[in-house]
């Protein structure tokens, strides 16, 4: 099998060779032909190729022109809008990324039926409760999010829906609409003074802080993952949830939708409230128990509640929630500003174009994020830590499956210097890409893996010396398997490979208990043989005489005369009966040959 682009390719910058990491089918056997010799060349042809095979993108929502305009220049864009679940599942199948905002779900179905060719999706916005983030994982699809263009405009309108709750200029305005005139019925409520308790101290919720203490409200918040400096340096103080529900005058919801905050206020939090607390929701619809809030706004626990976000969007004509007399409600509106929406069809547009061409998004929403400079360091590395793992599970020829698999980074740098987690999934994908039709990248690595009951260790050994380069060696190790190489079982019993960057080429440097050095490009002959004069000789003859280019030879012995491994590194596949030949050498006790 080739070996496919990793991460469905590394990006690499403009100059470099880069390795893509978002599965990339449509490029990667034309990027495997290229990426043995022409390393130079490499990113650049493969980038060209990216351009030539214009992606599909599917928006399936209303998305800013600026954003319109930046995808159509480098990719066919179907805009089409409120497809059904059938319609939006017939025509990803022709797609490569699909673009969606709050309105479309993003089920199973969706990427099942994208058999594949689903790339990337991307959320024009924050919340990607409407994307089933799982089965994106197992399909190896990105999922991208716009996060940061559309805070301010939610943090503005959670001030407009605070202010104009407590001063009923929706209801005010019906009234006066109808041709009445009712002043002593719309008496507000003030803010300044009053406790405000934010619910979720993130991007919006700390612009919707910011704005109430400028409004003279007294500020508290709760969120288990905020930073305390930053909630002391807008003035806010951090308490817990219990604190916060019952000494607000005023609740804002601001955090996302997760099986831990769904129906977080519900009966027995509302009991908790001051009786007559006002309720802010530009968040989530189901982060609230709406049944409950309808009785709670019934009994004047709840006095008034604003919301744009509902647990059903729309939500049904009669529902109770809505008509409530106390409810001032907007259509899922918090993003819904000019700015906002040009911001997020940028940042959405350039993130989906970068997934597409391989590049790192730096608001993947399922898959690690490693900065490019991090990428660009291991590259090298990406791509020795692939070479052994297909090199290792090639070795394998029977026992208790590849279940139990140890990796050992050895380097100077500590721990905190050193992300390992793209070589953990690149050693992932040589591992199974060899023996499995599954596609593997950096987005479903560890899912793939779970699936196949592939159980790994990682391990650091920390070096003295120069932590200027990343690693100094890469071991991977089978353990309760037999090997067709029997000379690949360390003394320990388990397969064994090593190996090292030299000069930025990836070369395997132990085999079992035997030093080894070939470079790791093209393919590999391993041949055990007892140590003697000539035998380099033969073995070069043999593969002359066909054409097959010899690009290293390494042997490795225990000791002069005795048992040695030869490690032979060939630009092309070799022909059965040159490998029979070399099998038949009188001093070649076994040889084996492997598909880098
Ligand atoms: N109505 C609208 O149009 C818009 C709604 N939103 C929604 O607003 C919410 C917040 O968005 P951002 O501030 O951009 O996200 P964010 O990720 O910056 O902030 C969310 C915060 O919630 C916190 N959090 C998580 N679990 C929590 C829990 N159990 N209790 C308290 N806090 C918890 C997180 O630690 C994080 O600090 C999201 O649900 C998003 O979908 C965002 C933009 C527009
Ligand atoms: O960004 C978010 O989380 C939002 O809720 C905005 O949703 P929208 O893009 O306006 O459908």
């Amino acid at each position: 099998m080739a070996a496919s682009p990793l991460l469905t390719n590394l990006k690499l910058p403009p100059d470099s060779t880069v390795v893509s990491w978002l599965g990339h089918r449509v490029l990667s056997s034309t990027f495997h032909v290229n990426c043995c010799r022409h390393r130079l060349h490499q990113s650049r042809r493969f980038s060209v190729l990216a351009m030539e095979a214009k992606p599909t993108i599917l928006v399936a929502e209303k998305l800013g022109d600026a954003g319109l305009k930046l995808l159509k220049q480098f990719a066919n864009v179907d805009c089409s809008y409120n497809l059904s679940l059938e319609e939006l599942c017939t025509k990803i199948s022709l797609c490569d990324a699909l673009i969606v905002r709050s309105g479309t779900k993003v089920s199973r179905d969706v990427f099942e039926a994208s058999a594949g060719r689903l790339r990337v999706v991307g959320r024009a916005g924050v919340g990607i409760d409407n994307v089933d983030l799982a089965a994106a994982t197992e399909h190896g699809c990105l999922v991208v999010n716009a996060p940061t263009a559309n805070t301010v405009a939610a943090a503005e309108h959670g001030i407009a829906l605070l202010m104009a709750m407590a001063r009923n200029i929706a209801q005010a305005d019906a009234s006066i609409k109808a041709g009445k005139w009712e002043r002593s019925k719309y008496v507000g409520v003030s803010l300044v003074g009053k406790t405000l308790a934010v619910m979720g101290f993130g991007k919006v919720g700390s612009e919707v802080s910011r704005r109430a203490k400028g409004l003279g409200m007294h500020v508290i918040a709760h969120d288990p993952y905020a930073p305390a400096d930053r909630a002391r340096a807008i003035g806010v103080q951090l308490v817990s949830f219990e604190e916060a529900i019952v000494s607000a005058d005023f609740i804002s919801l601001h955090m996302p939708l997760t099986a831990s905050t769904a129906k977080i206020l519900n009966d027995e939090t509302f009991a908790k409230m001051k009786k007559g607390v006002r309720l802010v929701n530009v968040a989530r619809g189901g982060v609230i128990d709406e049944e409950a809030l309808v009785r709670a706004l019934d009994v004047g626990i709840v006095a008034q509640a604003a919301l744009d976000v509902f647990t059903e969007e729309p939500p049904p004509r009669d529902s109770k929630l809505v008509q409530h007399e106390n409810v001032t409600a907007s259509p899922h509106l918090g993003a819904s500003t000019m700015e906002a929406q040009e911001g997020v069809a940028i940042e959405i547009a350039e993130a989906v174009l970068g997934a597409l061409k391989g590049e790192l998004a730096a608001t993947a929403v399922n898959a690690p994020m490693v900065s490019a400079q991090v990428l660009s360091e291991l590259k090298p590395y990406v791509t020795l830590s692939e070479k052994l793992g297909r090199l290792a599970v090639q070795l394998v020829a029977g026992g208790s499956g590849v279940t139990n698999v140890k990796i050992t980074y050895a380097s100077a740098r500590g721990p905190d210097d050193l992300d390992t987690r793209v070589l953990r999934a690149t050693i992932i994908k040589g591992l199974i890409e060899p023996i499995s039709s599954v596609f593997v990248n950096l987005v479903n690595a560890d899912f793939n893996a779970k699936q196949r009951g592939l159980r790994l260790v990682e391990e650091r050994i920390i070096l003295d010396g120069s932590p200027e380069s990343p690693l100094d060696s890469i071991q991977v190790q089978i353990f309760n398997v037999e090997s067709r190489f029997a000379s690949a079982i360390s003394d320990f019993g388990e397969i064994n490979v090593e190996g090292r960057v030299k000069y930025g080429i990836p070369h395997l440097t132990k085999v079992g208990s035997f030093g080894v050095d070939v470079s790791l490009e093209g393919s590999i002959i391993l041949c055990r043989q007892v140590d003697q004069p000539g035998m380099i000789g033969k073995v070069g003859s043999i593969l002359g005489e066909e054409n097959v280019n010899v690009s290293f030879m390494s042997v490795g012995r225990m000791a002069p005369r005795k048992q040695a491994i030869m490690a032979i590194g060939v630009d092309e596949e070799p022909s059965r009966k040159s490998l029979r030949r070399i099998g038949e050498i009188s001093a070649v006790e076994e040889f084996v040959y492997l598909k880098l």
